[in-house]
């Protein structure tokens, strides 16, 4: 497969719009068709979506679907006597109209109609196409009373608002839902000079390093995109190959790569990287980046719990998740993952965690990271693997090490990030700013003895 290229679905093709078919129903279709498989768990939104890339519309009904869909379910749910049907394609034409009437400026009557056509030319849902119709327009009528004021809080299915606010309290867990709500901001890792990079794309320079961009330009429109001096990373997911504190000529290991945004913060810092995963095609993505970049590493198609080595100087382990702490970039995740992928992944970090400390040699760092809100997989993981390796300790974060401030910071030391961190620009005013950080959980742990002595 051409590295960057996601797996497509034949069905998700864009047909060509025959001469007689109305406007804009093409679109809708491939809107409804991409909720319908990702509700169906066959793809995750992105994959859903790839190939509408010239397609603004049909990425905007999706994706404004999945942003709102605790509120759509609600308002369908109460103006449907028999309740909101299970299968996905018929939950997908409601709830797409349902966006669009609600939330996206499109003329009613278009989605009314267009969302009753869709039903019609599938034999499974022809004969919802009156219901559809009845729905849609009553919502319409009734969108007035709907609307003010929402609680974002409502747009979480029950099940993770539930443990979030036993794992955060009702009010962070309101902040962290209004947060998702606005998006993510568009964060650089510079391969040199970070201070030089944030003054060429017009960003700010963020207390950890990282520049945050200030307008929409596209990636690939920045200055120095094409020499490779930097690559998008957002500020959260930068700081774990920051805690591990690369040096110079060190053999250090990036035990889950691929697409390679640690494997470049370890190799621009001069180490000796192993960057290794199971995913061939995310290896051709890592492979691409790092020739962007002008960095190199050794590459590793492997499983790593498998994975036998010469112990290194460091290991990297950036765990297979949840990763519900990236849903202001991915909204399809609340509604695709449960609490059995929770404790399923949370099984698998813990056998990860105990064949990466294999692979530390005495004296050696680990760094356990997780792009997760979840205790499961980030705070409670690392209580139990020091539990169960009495020669490990953490190494605990200072406030400002690293310019990550004391908000950031577990008690005991390990960074905790959360969507609603930096609402303001940290430091100055800045003028354009745009909030949040992804949520990240990351420990530093130090294996005991020196290099002579194991
Ligand atoms: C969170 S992503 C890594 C992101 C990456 N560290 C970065 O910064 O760009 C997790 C990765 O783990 C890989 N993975 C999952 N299970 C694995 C296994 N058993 N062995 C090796 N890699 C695995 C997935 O293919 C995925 O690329």
């Amino acid at each position: 497969m051409r590295a960057g290229a996601r797996p497509g679905r034949p069905d998700q093709k864009r047909r060509p719009s025959s001469p007689a078919e109305a406007p804009g129903l093409a679109e809708r279709r491939a809107a409804a068709k991409a909720v319908a498989a990702t509700l169906a768990r066959e793809a995750t939104l992105d994959e859903a979506l790839a190939g509408h890339g010239d397609q603004p519309l049909v990425r905007a009904i999706a994706v404004t679907t999945f942003r709102h869909l605790g509120t759509i379910l609600d308002v369908l749910a109460e103006r449907m006597e028999r309740g909101v049907p299970k299968e996905p394609g018929t939950v997908a034409i409601l709830a797409t109209g349902a966006a669009q009437v609600l939330f996206l400026d499109v003329a009613d009557h278009a989605a009314v109609d267009l969302s009753v056509r869709l039903a019609r030319e599938d034999r499974r849902t022809q004969h919802l196409a009156g219901m559809v119709n009845a729905v849609l327009r009553r919502i319409a009528r009734e969108r007035e009373e709907i609307l003010p004021p929402l609680s974002a809080t409502a747009e979480l299915p029950e099940w993770l608002a539930v443990r979030w606010r036993e794992a955060y309290g009702q009010e962070r867990v309101a902040a962290i839902a209004a947060a998702h709500a606005g998006g993510a901001a568009l964060d650089l890792t510079a391969k040199g000079d970070a201070t030089a990079l944030a003054e060429s794309v017009g960003g700010v320079l963020l207390p950890t390093g990282s520049v945050r961009v200030l307008d929409r330009r596209p990636v690939s429109e920045l200055p120095g995109y094409r020499d490779g001096t930097f690559w998008v990373q957002d500020a959260a997911a930068a700081l774990p190959a920051r805690l591990l504190r690369p040096q110079e000529g060190e053999r250090i290991l990036d035990l889950c790569a691929a697409p390679g945004g640690k494997t470049a913060q370890l190799a621009a810092a001069g180490a000796r990287v192993t960057a290794l995963d199971r995913s061939e095609a995310r290896l051709e993505r890592l492979h691409d980046n790092l020739g962007r970049l002008g960095l190199e590493a050794e590459i590793v198609c492997a499983d790593a719990l498998a994975y036998q080595e010469e112990p290194f100087d460091a290991v990297l382990l950036d765990a297979p998740c949840s990763a519900t702490g990236t849903i202001r970039r991915h909204p399809d995740l609340p509604w695709t993952k449960s609490e059995a992928d929770i404790r399923t992944l949370a099984a698998v970090q813990v056998r990860m965690l105990d064949r990466a400390a294999r692979l530390v040699r005495p004296g050696g760092r680990l760094v356990y990271c997780v792009c997760s809100l979840e205790p499961e997989e980030g705070e409670q993981q690392v209580r139990a693997f020091l539990a169960r390796h009495a020669d490990f300790t953490r190494i605990p974060l200072a406030p400002g090490e690293h310019g990550i401030a004391a908000e950031l910071l577990t008690g005991e030391g390990d960074l905790r990030t959360v969507p609603d961190h930096w609402p303001d620009a940290p430091g100055a005013p800045a003028e354009g700013w745009r909030p949040g950080l992804d949520g990240f959980y990351a420990a530093c742990l130090a294996r005991a003895g020196s290099p002579v002595s194991g």
